[in-house]
């Protein structure tokens, strides 16, 4: 059994007019990474160091730690399939700050199981962990949703297909399009900007969140960028979340006078971000969002694309330090 790392990046739920049906990884385009690493070293019995920027925010105690429950699920999941493990180390470099916005659970979740199935000789295909990477975020958010795990781990932009295989299905990307994210720095969980949302919605809103997500996948199998982020607008989470944001619509407003593409709120909140056509105008953006949406010390604005690549999985060496964020 080899030391492994695991890296898995942050991510956009939503999309803004994708509810829980798209997502998509994020790379900052300086070359830094943005998202948690899970190192995993055999051991005589099961650990978890928690170390990153973050990590002071996390719950007390291992076994309040999602990754701690990563690692059960998997060993449970591995002896129903009549496969052995062993006692493992794990460390969890936290680096993504909790109730973000930036899929921070979910790349806890991923990189551990990422990590535990290159441990253990890859004994799970894609979709399976999917399934439980989806499940463990259930548990988290109060109801399973894949529009974080599944572009953490797969890389690129991904449509949640609702099928038990594929579970996700990936989009083209637009190599032209910059994102200017911005995380304020203001904890928003999840499960509570679930429970804000209506339990159902008027039909008008339905056919609107219809219609946009069609055109948008037509548009980015067609190469008609324009068209797509026309339709880039969140009828559903939106209207309620945004009251959740301070400066929301101060920093919307800006980005659109910028010309930015389009403009929402990443997965439940508080990061936003601003679909650009240059990286200049992503800098522009960016540097507003800093002097204005940032609310404390803990906000930070980064310019992104998104990654063909997702969570990355290689051998750990001894000298190894992980980035911190
Ligand atoms: N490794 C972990 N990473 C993040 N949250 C964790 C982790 N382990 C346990 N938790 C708990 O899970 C909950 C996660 O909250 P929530 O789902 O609102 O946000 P998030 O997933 O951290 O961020 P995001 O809004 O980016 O999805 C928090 O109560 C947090 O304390
Ligand atoms: N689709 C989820 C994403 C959470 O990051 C939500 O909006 O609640």
């Amino acid at each position: 059994m080899k030391a492994l790392r695991a890296y898995a990046p942050a991510s956009i739920g939503n999309v803004s007019l994708g509810f829980d049906v798209l997502g998509a990884a994020l790379a900052p385009v300086d070359g830094s990474q943005l998202g948690d690493v899970v190192d995993i070293t055999a051991a005589e019995s099961f650990s978890l160091t928690t170390v990153g920027t973050f990590a002071h925010k996390l719950p007390a105690g291992a076994d309040n730690n999602i990754v701690t429950k990563c690692y059960h699920f998997f060993c449970q999941a591995m002896e129903k399939h009549g496969k052995a493990t062993t006692p493992v180390a794990l460390t969890l470099h936290k680096n993504l700050p909790i109730g973000s916005g930036l899929g921070s659970s979910a790349s806890s979740i991923v990189a551990a199981f990422a990590a535990l199935n290159g441990y253990f000789d890859c004994p799970f295909d894609e979709d399976t962990l999917l399934h439980m990477m989806g499940e463990l975020e259930g548990q988290i958010s109060g109801s399973i949703h894949y529009d974080n795990v599944a572009p953490c781990y797969q890389g690129g932009m991904t449509l949640m297909t609702g099928a038990q295989e594929p579970v996700t299905l990936s989009l083209p990307l637009n190599p032209t399009w910059y994102y200017a994210i911005c995380y304020s720095g203001i904890s928003v969980s999840t499960a509570a900007a679930r429970d804000i949302l209506p339990k159902q919605v008027e039909m008008s809103t339905a056919l609107t969140f219809g219609r946009q997500l069609g055109v948008f996948v037509h548009a980015l199998h067609a190469g008609e960028f324009d068209l797509a982020a026309s339709v880039m607008k969140d009828v559903i989470a939106e209207p309620y979340r945004k009251s959740l944001l301070p400066g929301f619509d101060d920093a919307r407003a800006f980005s659109e006078r910028e010309g930015a593409l389009a403009f929402g709120i990443s997965g439940s909140g508080p990061t936003v971000f601003a679909v650009c056509s240059s990286e200049q105008q992503a800098q522009r953006i960016a540097r507003y969002l800093d002097e204005n949406y940032i609310q404390n010390e803990d906000g930070f604005s980064r310019v992104c694309q998104i990654p063909q690549a997702g969570t990355v999985v290689s051998p750990l060496n001894e000298n190894d330090t992980a980035p911190a964020l």
